[in-house]
């Protein structure tokens, strides 16, 4: 048996990668993380028998523990409940949780030369160099859960750096793909939260809805396959069957391809180099017919714009993006800010923050500290 931990354990992600677990039977869990949704993760304590939960804080602990009273599963809260599982013995961390809170885990798990199965794409887009450099430090590994990064890794699989052309990582376009600029200031939270292929969280969807997830990935692509920026494209492809493709220097492109689930990158990522047998549904490409691509619209997308100058300038630049965008985003969903605004706060906030190349994780938390500060000015001034 493999020892497994997983963070996020409650959300879409950590409960697809429970199902897969059951179907493969070789995994034992160890430890589950989650915030506040203490009903389903007692029930998941009940199943899995893990030795180590985390929940966000002790109000959370509380109610846990009243929902498995005589269990010896030990508690912990907080961040240093997530690194704490993290740093649990295992084989394998899925870190699937969301935005920032997920640095510290992932630098417990390729610290400790663990596999780093990952979904949060924040801890990277926030700390790349850092966590790389303490993954080659211990020798542990990432393999990406992110379905844009897992086609690429597959596609990778036999390829060296020098023969990549570049990267070409597939976007849906989002629920606004097809509205007109002029129609985008009467974008409501529901009509942002109604992705047209994927089931995900609330802040993802809201970031593909932006187009920020897109350079979000941009940038995971960057540190994850240590490819320049200008060797990283992105292609909108509306159906989200090619999860995305590599050019090479003579010309062949590598594509992987799939239904739109989850559980596909979920398994690779907890498996390889092993490819297991699935039950999930497979592609049908005759009943598809006809795969459509388009060049994105920076100008619509403004959030994609900034993620890709943010990657480009390096420094803590994308870590301000990405703390300004997780208040942003928060913010509209309480729709104490409009969807026009995002992009707004998370410019305003970059123009404020002096950039420099983080030292150490803990510049890097103050400077995620510091963007938040700002977004939370700016989302107070309304609109
Ligand atoms: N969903 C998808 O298909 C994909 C997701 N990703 C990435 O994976 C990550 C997770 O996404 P997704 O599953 O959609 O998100 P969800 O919102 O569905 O789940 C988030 C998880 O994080 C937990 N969490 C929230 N706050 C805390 C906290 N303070 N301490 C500990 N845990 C906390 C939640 O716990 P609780 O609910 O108990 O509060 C939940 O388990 C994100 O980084 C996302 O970008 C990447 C590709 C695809
Ligand atoms: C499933 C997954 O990996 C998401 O990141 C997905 O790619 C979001 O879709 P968009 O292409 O709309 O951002
Ligand atoms: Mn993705």
């Amino acid at each position: 048996m493999k020892r497994i931990a997983i963070l996020g354990s409650t959300g879409t992600i950590g409960v697809q990668a429970l199902e897969v677990l059951s179907q493969l039977d070789t995994y034992e869990v160890v430890a589950l993380a989650a915030g506040r949704n203490v009903e389903r993760l007692a029930q998941q304590i009940r199943r899995y028998r893990p030795k180590l939960v985390a929940v966000a804080d002790d109000e959370a602990r509380r109610a846990l523990r009243a929902l498995v009273p005589g269990d010896p599963v030990d508690i912990v809260v907080g961040d240093e409940g997530l690194v704490a599982c993290a740093a649990y013995p295992s084989d394998v961390v899925l870190n699937a949780v969301v935005g920032a809170r997920g640095i510290l885990p992932a630098l417990a798990a390729v610290g400790r030369g663990a596999r780093l199965a990952l979904a949060n794409k924040e801890c990277l887009v926030a700390a790349g160099d850092l966590i790389l450099r303490a993954m080659r430090d211990a020798g542990g590994e990432i393999v990406p859960v992110d379905s844009e990064h897992c086609a690429l890794h597959q596609c990778l699989r036999s390829g060296r750096p020098e023969e990549i052309r570049r990267l070409v990582l597939t976007a849906s376009g989002g629920p606004f793909r097809s509205w007109p600029k002029a129609r985008m200031a009467e974008v409501t939270v529901r009509d942002a939260l109604r992705h047209p292929n994927w089931h995900m969280g609330q802040k993802i969807t809201i970031d593909s809805a932006t187009m920020m997830n897109k350079g979000l990935e941009v940038i995971e692509a960057h540190h994850l396959f240590g490819v320049p920026y200008d060797k990283i494209a992105v292609l909108v492809h509306p159906q989200s069957i090619v999860h995305s493709m590599v050019e090479f220097v003579d010309g062949s492109v590598m594509a992987q391809l799939a239904t739109a689930d989850m559980r596909l990158p979920i398994q690779y990522a907890i498996t390889y180099p092993d490819r297991l047998p699935a039950p999930w549904p497979r592609l049908d490409l005759a009943s598809v017919g006809t795969l459509h691509f388009e060049e994105p619209d920076l100008d619509k997308f403004r959030c994609l714009r900034l993620a890709i100058e943010a990657g480009r300038a390096g420094g803590i630049a994308p870590c301000v993006l990405n703390a300004a965008n997780e208040v942003a985003v928060d913010a509209f969903l309480r729709e104490a800010i409009s969807f026009l605004r995002i992009p707004e706060v998370v410019e305003a906030v970059l123009a404020r923050v002096p950039n420099e190349v983080p030292q150490s994780v803990d510049d890097v938390l103050r400077a995620d500290a510091e963007a938040r500060r700002l977004a939370e000015l700016y989302v107070s001034k309304g609109g």
